[in-house]
């Protein structure tokens, strides 16, 4: 199963990003076809939420463009949203009343609609500080699928979660994923989530695409020996950086 089709195209080209004296991203070249679900992963620290920020047009490239259905991205989109690791929902507001905010007309029929998708339509009512964590990660989804998102960019919004509510929520977002076809770019440091869900898994190291590979897996995914495959080869992929480092450091140790 896959979503990918004709039509928008995230496009980023030779984007670099420099934060004062640091050279964050470089040169980052990257075409993501219409519907594509594409996992970013990579060390603390090399530039994953930087570059998700970028194609959400919440900060600018120092160098390079990008563009989302063939338009430049200067500045937040109406046709993109975005989850983080926290919720964001306001506490002042009923579950209903924040996903309401995620719908162009406000038509509370289509927040229900989408409190329904994520199977709360029951927790209406409820303010969300009576929700536990993993409900209130599904308002926010809500309310970001109540916009109808050709984008949905994704920063480690499963972090904070416990490991059984997470793989449930990775299992809501692919069904999700899969019904509404709108492209999806997660940012994780969790290699088995990335092999989980995306059709694509793109490793950043030094501020540079260091590994761009497609899961050629079948969906829902199960965790068996091709699965084990690709988490490997990312995993040793991003691992062998560590041994090298490790010896660097025990030859300077020498030197002392
Ligand atoms: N607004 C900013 N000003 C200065 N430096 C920044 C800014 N945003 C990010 N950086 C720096 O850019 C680098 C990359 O940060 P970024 O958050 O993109 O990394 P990351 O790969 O998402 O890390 P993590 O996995 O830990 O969340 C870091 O060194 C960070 O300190």
């Amino acid at each position: 199963m896959s979503n990918i089709h004709e039509g928008n195209q995230l496009h980023i080209e030779s984007v670099s990003k420099r934060f004062g004296e640091k050279d964050v991203l470089q040169g980052v070249t990257l075409a993501i076809p219409s519907g594509q679900f594409v996992a970013i992963v990579g060390r603390s620290g090399c530039g994953k939420s930087t570059l998700l920020r970028l194609i959400a047009g919440l900060d600018e490239p120092t160098e390079g463009k990008l563009s989302f259905d063939s338009s430049d991205i200067k500045g937040i989109r109406e046709d993109t949203r975005m989850l983080f690791q926290d919720a964001r929902l306001l506490p002042w507001k009923k579950a209903v009343d924040n996903v309401k905010i995620g719908v162009k007309s406000g038509n509370v029929d289509k927040a229900l609609e989408a409190l329904g998708q994520v199977g709360l339509k029951d927790r209406a009512q409820d303010w969300p500080g009576v929700l536990s964590g993993g409900q209130r990660q599904r308002i926010a989804l809500a309310r970001a699928l109540a916009g109808s998102p050709q984008l949905l960019l994704l920063d480690e919004p499963l972090g904070a979660l416990d490991a059984l509510t997470r793989i449930e929520m990775q299992q809501l977002i692919e069904n999700l994923w899969a019904e509404q076809q709108f492209t999806a770019v997660l940012v994780t440091h969790d290699v088995s989530e990335a092999v989980a869900l995306a059709d694509r898994v793109i490793l950043i190291e030094n501020g540079q695409i260091a590994l761009d590979i497609l899961i050629t897996l079948d969906r829902p995914r199960e965790r068996d020996s091709g699965f084990i495959h690709f988490e490997k080869l990312i995993l040793n992929r991003i691992l062998e950086r560590t041994e090298d480092d490790l010896s660097k450091f025990k030859r300077n140790s020498y030197a002392i």
